[in-house]
């Protein structure tokens, strides 16, 4: 791998602390740092490189998922980190910085290839973009590359226009977009898998009936109130997490894709999924915001009287979506997607229900979150049991291994400069324009605001949206819980055998 410099802005926030220090350590206990590698990071507020490495040493003892807490190898790899004081609106920091990445490329003796990594708010991409580039800090004779955090634009418009921006700097191979679920390993084989685990015949004969996307959550607004209340369900999680899950389920990657491959095939899943105007919003798409209610045994407070969270915002914290996608394979197939806050459990899965007769169905899950697995099951709906799980024996080393967490993968594929599993202009773009006149229909408010208890699956609204097509959520505890799984019958065809994929 070749040695790098890591230039992090926002080196004092909360994602640096929770995600990319801990991801940082892990790869280098990994071995998979480069082996001359320079951190440098930055931050308003005033810092010695000590105390900083201090609190990155702090960071790690909290939140690093490493068995390895070895002071000694803490202080190895905390030897690869300064700070340097920088106010993302002043020029003159940046020639600083100059200065201070020079210094440390010399000391080490490497080449000036340099990893922007812009983990602040959306708002300062586009003029730390610009003073990069007018600093010379983007000039030297290495590769550079601009990493950049969500969310990428607010929506359509704002979004092209950050890219134009960002273009003026960095060319689209030079910028790496994050969406932290691309690097779910899970998520890196779902299109692979469901198109293993599905037999020849019934991939031909088309028997899926229903497709589910689910991504509920426990947590509130927390301490994000001035972002989200701005952004809601449909920007924090629909836009990208959740149309990203849709693209790379219903994707075919060869085994060995290159990234203009997979940008391909995920921009033709977004061209191909029917456009919604204003007026067919109200009926494919439900909104939603949580009320007070109960979690896990504790009452919890509704959106509106959460701080820093505006009198009277409509803003959602749930959203649930009727999806079509035309093309051969797909179109008889609805795809329904939800997201939402302060809802029962915390569960990240896709379903995919198969034409049948009668009561039982047959399942393939796919679990993402909280964790990671596949397999087949028959389930009846509205009832405490179904049945034999058929796990599938995968050989992806996602099954074996400990999972490694998103930040880590993307971390280190960025550092090699593979940019297969981080978003792609096209597919953004595509997917606000998508999601453009569900906004519109929010801000002229042409579609209710359901308010649903806390500690529910969202509005019941988002239960008839399937209703009306003979469908139903599942696994949510008023149908059948994936844990409650008791004897009966199993697939024929796969009866008593595990799937090998
Ligand atoms: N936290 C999370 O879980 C997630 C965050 N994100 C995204 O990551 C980014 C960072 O979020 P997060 O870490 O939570 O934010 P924080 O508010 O915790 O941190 C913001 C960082 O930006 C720095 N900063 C703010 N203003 C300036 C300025 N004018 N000049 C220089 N530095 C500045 C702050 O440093 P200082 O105060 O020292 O100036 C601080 O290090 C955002 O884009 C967010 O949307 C994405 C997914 C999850
Ligand atoms: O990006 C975000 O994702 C998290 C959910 O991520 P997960 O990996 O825990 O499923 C969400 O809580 C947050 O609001 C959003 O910004």
């Amino acid at each position: 791998m070749e040695p790098a410099t890591f230039v992090l802005f926002g080196a004092t926030g909360d994602l640096a602390k929770r995600k990319i220090y801990p991801a940082l350590f892990q790869l280098f206990v990994d071995q998979k740092l480069p082996p001359s590698f320079s951190l440098i990071g930055l931050g308003r507020r005033g810092l010695s490189h000590e105390s900083f490495q201090a609190n990155v040493e702090q960071s790690l003892i909290t939140f690093s998922r490493s068995e390895v807490k070895d002071a000694d190898v803490m202080k190895k790899f905390l030897r690869a980190f300064r700070y340097h004081v920088l106010d993302i609106d002043r020029k003159e920091d940046y020639t600083k910085l100059l200065r201070l990445v020079e210094e440390r490329e010399n000391e080490l003796n490497i080449t000036p290839n340099r990893m922007f990594y812009l983990s602040v708010g959306p708002e300062f991409f586009e003029t730390i973009a610009a003073n990069i580039h007018e600093s010379g800090l983007d000039s030297a004779n290495g590769w550079k590359r601009l990493v950049i955090e969500k969310p990428f634009g607010h929506d359509l418009s704002s979004a092209r226009q950050l890219n134009t921006k960002l273009n003026q700097a960095f060319n689209e191979t030079e910028i790496y977009r994050i969406d932290h679920y691309l690097g779910k390993p899970m998520v890196q084989q779902i299109g692979h898998l469901l198109h293993s685990a599905l037999s020849e015949q019934e991939y031909r004969t088309r028997k899926i009936a229903s497709v589910q996307i689910t991504a509920n959550e426990v947590l509130g607004v927390e301490e994000r109130a001035g972002y989200y209340d701005h952004a809601g369900a449909i920007r924090d999680m629909f836009q990208n997490h959740m149309l990203q899950l849709l693209m790379m389920l219903t994707i075919e990657l060869p085994n060995r894709s290159s990234v203009e491959e997979v940008g391909k095939l995920k921009r033709n899943v977004m061209k191909a999924l029917k456009p919604l105007n204003k007026t067919d919003v109200t009926h494919h798409i439900i909104r939603g915001q949580y009320g007070a209610g109960e979690i896990q045994g504790e009452q919890v407070v509704g959106y509106t009287d959460e701080p820093g969270i505006e009198l009277g915002s409509h803003n959602d914290t749930f959203i649930a979506a009727r999806l079509q996608i035309n093309d051969p394979f797909w179109k008889d197939t609805p795809i329904y997607i939800r997201t939402g806050k302060r809802l029962k459990e915390k569960a990240t899965r896709i379903v995919i229900e198969f034409n049948s007769e009668g009561p039982l169905k047959d399942l393939l899950i796919i679990e993402i979150g909280p964790n990671e697995r596949i397999f087949f099951q028959r389930s009846q709906s509205g009832m405490e049991n179904s049945d034999v799980e058929i796990p599938i024996r995968s050989q992806h080393s996602f099954m074996k291994e400990v999972v490694k967490d998103a930040y880590e993968i993307l971390i280190h594929d960025a550092l090699i400069g593979d940019k297969t599993y981080f978003a792609h202009w096209d597919e953004v773009e595509l997917s606000w324009e998508w999601v453009q006149p569900i906004l519109d229909a929010y801000r002229e408010n042409l579609l209710p605001l359901h308010i649903y208890p806390a500690g529910t699956y969202g509005p019941s609204e988002s239960d008839k949206l399937l209703e009306i097509d003979g469908f139903h959520w599942w696994f949510d505890a008023k149908n059948v819980s994936i844990n409650d799984a008791t004897k009966g019958e199993s697939f024929e065809a796969q009866k008593a055998e595990l799937i090998e994929l």
